[in-house]
């Protein structure tokens, strides 16, 4: 089973302005609410690729009723901590003509120490063979909140869990000695880990490596509209372009890039004996399915849905380019 953990999701408010002025009142010409957190959304997109997950993590409020009740309508497995006090977070997202996209995103609401074991109980219940998606930022008021991933991590080191981790900073650098399954930072993600511009593939592909020696199994570097770089277990090395299309939302493109992994991954070690062993051929039929999710995702307004997906990935069947 895949298992996602959101600390943190979210009501994403996605509204669109004419011309954005600092100052002014605006009236917007078209809004949407989704449901969102980084976890969240990945197991929104495998549910749209068919691939069951339940997602966990925590919620509060009038706002984390909607989230469940949101995620129950589309059919997603869900196993949330109710929290006693405070509400998920209403994250703004602001497009305006001309002008790169805005991101407001809350703090959301405190986790105690008494919530967080419950959390920690329920991994433990993750068995031999299962995936686990560490995704998105912790509540900063967490006590050393970030060592959460890595406490996670360390709980299960003795079960052969599949941990991936998506995050910032020390919370991803934190996990790396504990030999995550699969990391995925984004190319501002890799800079500030090594307090460095990344001008060029060859200093991007010397950070991946960095990563991967400091015990990362697989390292999937996002690259926007430029691809990704993905270093494999195996100590491949894969560098894939994106398709190009018109970008209506960059929110959630690595989510839905990790989800398109993942499903590429698991549907082409299914006709495996045992379903669990991954070859060295898998990965690179994986990150297609990453990109082309993850570029699907670009191209629509929410999350994407599994038609666009799999228009994005015949296209890329069909350019050589992405070979
Ligand atoms: N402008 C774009 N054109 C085509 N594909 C894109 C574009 N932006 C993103 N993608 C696709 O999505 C993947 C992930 O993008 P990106 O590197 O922006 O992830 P991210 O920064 O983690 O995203 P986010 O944090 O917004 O969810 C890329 O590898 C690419 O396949
Ligand atoms: O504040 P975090 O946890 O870093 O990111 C949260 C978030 O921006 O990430 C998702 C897109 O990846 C959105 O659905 C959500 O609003």
């Amino acid at each position: 089973m895949i298992y996602t953990v959101t600390f943190n999701p979210s009501l994403d408010y996605v509204v669109r302005v004419g011309e954005f002025t600092l100052g002014n009142l605006h009236r917007t010409e078209e809004e949407e609410l989704f449901v969102g957190g980084k976890g969240i959304n990945v197991s929104t997109v495998l549910n749209q690729l068919e691939v069951k997950s339940v997602a966990l993590g925590f919620v509060a409020g009038f706002t984390g009723n909607e989230i469940i009740h949101q995620l129950n309508a589309s059919g997603i497995s869900s196993d949330f901590i109710l929290l006693d006090q405070g509400m998920s977070r209403i994250n703004v997202k602001l497009k305006s003509e001309g002008h790169v996209e805005t991101e407001i995103n809350a703090q959301g609401p405190s986790i105690n120490r008494s919530k967080l074991e419950k959390l920690y109980h329920k991994l433990e219940q993750l068995a031999e063979g299962d995936f686990l998606i560490l995704s998105g930022s912790v509540p900063k008021n967490l006590p050393d909140a970030d060592y959460i991933y890595a406490d996670i991590c360390k709980l299960l080191t003795s079960k052969k869990i599949r941990i991936i981790v998506d995050a910032e900073g020390d919370l991803l650098r934190n996990t790396l000695s504990y030999r995550p399954f699969l990391v995925k930072p984004n190319q501002e993600e890799l800079e500030k880990l090594f307090g460095q511009t990344l001008r060029d593939d060859e200093s991007i592909l010397r950070c991946a490596r960095m990563i991967q020696e400091q015990g990362a199994q697989n390292v999937l570097v996002s690259l926007a509209g430029e691809g990704a770089f993905l270093l494999d277990e195996f100590g491949h090395i894969y560098r894939r372009k994106a398709p190009k299309g018109k970008v209506l939302n960059s929110v959630g493109a690595g989510d839905s890039m990790l989800a398109g992994f993942l499903a590429g991954l698991l549907h082409s070690i299914e006709g495996h004996p045992d379903c669990k062993e991954i070859q060295e051929k898998d990965y690179s039929e994986a990150l297609s399915w990453g990109i082309a999710a993850g570029s699907a995702g670009a191209f629509s307004i929410g999350l994407p849905e599994a038609d666009t997906i799999h228009q994005v990935r015949q296209q890329m069947n069909l350019d050589s380019d992405f070979y």
